[in-house]
């Protein structure tokens, strides 16, 4: 561990957190050319938080990638690693030689279809520009973020967003601000996104051949004209997530999952994004302690958190013992 990565915020060390997102509303349309899918998504931040520490170190000290929290052991620590590729690039643009170690603390359940990788890579070039003086502002970051993977520009932003295009344009949803209390299920092992995505294609024409079309999901303005509203009901009565029968194809497990939500009275319960985590709206704070509780006993989840949004996005913090941000 190179001495001074552990150095609280100052010129030689700067700590950046970003949320995990979930997606209210997740469409997806065909598969392109490029090798991605159209999304129409509803991108909510959410109170958990990657930690990400990037500090200068000495010259014959490596430029090492430490991972520390749940999930640790599955994250690369090499160059593969999504916050040592915002680091590089932040870097390599601004021509600096520098040394510059990267510490993580994941709080982001990891391949758990909440993006943990994303998060970290958003939290990195936060870090990164502030470290280095380069005076990027939100826009230039989300650019930079866009090269980096789709959901990356949404960790910088944060809040309420629409996603088109593979995800990674972005329209604030400034009125989208019913808070909503969420119970996470976190399943015991990851999916691959793009493996889920594909699965997705097979059962769409699988099924586009028995002449039954697997049902995708439609346009957004109710949902958003109801979270401009005060009723988590009919929130939730107009969640979607088109990936949610390729993750539970590959993950039949999580049919068990979803209905141990609904017996524990949800108001509705879906994979998050490409999964396998599972999540489950709840009217208020208290129900969401109850379905959590209800949820862990029944042993059908590794672990189960509760959380709430939206949040604000990727930000520096002076201290990194300090709780983020909490609104957007
Ligand atoms: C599905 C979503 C929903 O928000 O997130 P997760 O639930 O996995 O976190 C995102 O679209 C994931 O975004 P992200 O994890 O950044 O994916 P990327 O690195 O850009 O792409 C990884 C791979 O996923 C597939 N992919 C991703 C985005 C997209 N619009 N179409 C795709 O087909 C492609 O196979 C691509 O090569
Ligand atoms: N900093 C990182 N944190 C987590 N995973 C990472 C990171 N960098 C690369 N990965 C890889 O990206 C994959 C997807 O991880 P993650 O972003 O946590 O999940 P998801 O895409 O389902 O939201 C993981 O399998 C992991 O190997």
């Amino acid at each position: 561990m190179p001495r001074d990565v552990s150095t609280p915020a100052g010129a030689r060390a700067v700590t950046a957190v970003a949320p995990a997102k979930i997606n209210l509303h997740l469409g997806v349309g065909d598969l392109r050319a490029d090798g991605f899918h159209d999304l129409l998504t509803v991108y909510r931040a959410v109170d958990l938080w990657e930690q990400v520490t990037v500090a200068l170190v000495d010259d014959d000290d490596p430029d090492v990638v430490v991972v520390s929290g749940p999930g640790a052991a599955q994250v690369p620590t090499d160059r593969t690693n999504l916050a040592a590729k915002a680091v590089d690039l932040l870097r390599g643009e601004a021509g600096s030689g520098a040394r510059l170690a990267i510490r993580i603390v994941k709080g982001v359940p990891v391949a758990g279809g909440m993006a943990g990788g994303s998060a970290d890579a958003a939290a990195a070039l936060v870090a990164t520009d502030r470290l280095l003086g380069l005076g990027l502002g939100r826009a230039a970051l989300e650019e930079r973020a866009a090269r980096l993977g789709s959901d990356v520009p949404f960790c910088i932003r944060g809040g309420t967003a629409l996603g088109t295009g593979r995800g990674e344009t972005l329209a604030p949803l400034l009125h989208a601000r019913a808070e909503q209390h969420v119970v996470v299920a976190i399943a015991d092992g990851g999916l691959s996104t793009p493996v889920v995505f594909a699965e997705l294609d097979r059962l769409r024409a699988e099924r586009s051949e028995t002449g039954r079309d697997l049902p995708r999901s439609g346009g957004v303005e109710a949902l958003v004209e109801a979270l401009a509203g005060q009723d988590p009901a009919r929130v939730a009565g107009l969640l979607a997530n088109d990936l949610e029968p390729a993750a539970l194809s590959l993950m039949p497990a999580l049919r068990k999952t979803l209905r141990a939500g609904a017996e524990a009275g949800a108001l509705h319960g879906m994979v998050s994004g490409s999964g396998p985590t599972c999540l489950f709206f709840c009217a208020d704070r208290e129900q969401a302690i109850a379905v959590a509780a209800e949820v862990s006993e029944t042993g059908v989840a590794r672990e189960v958190r509760l959380t709430h949004g939206p949040v604000g996005g990727a930000h520096v913090i002076d201290n990194p013992q300090q709780t983020p941000q909490k609104t957007p």
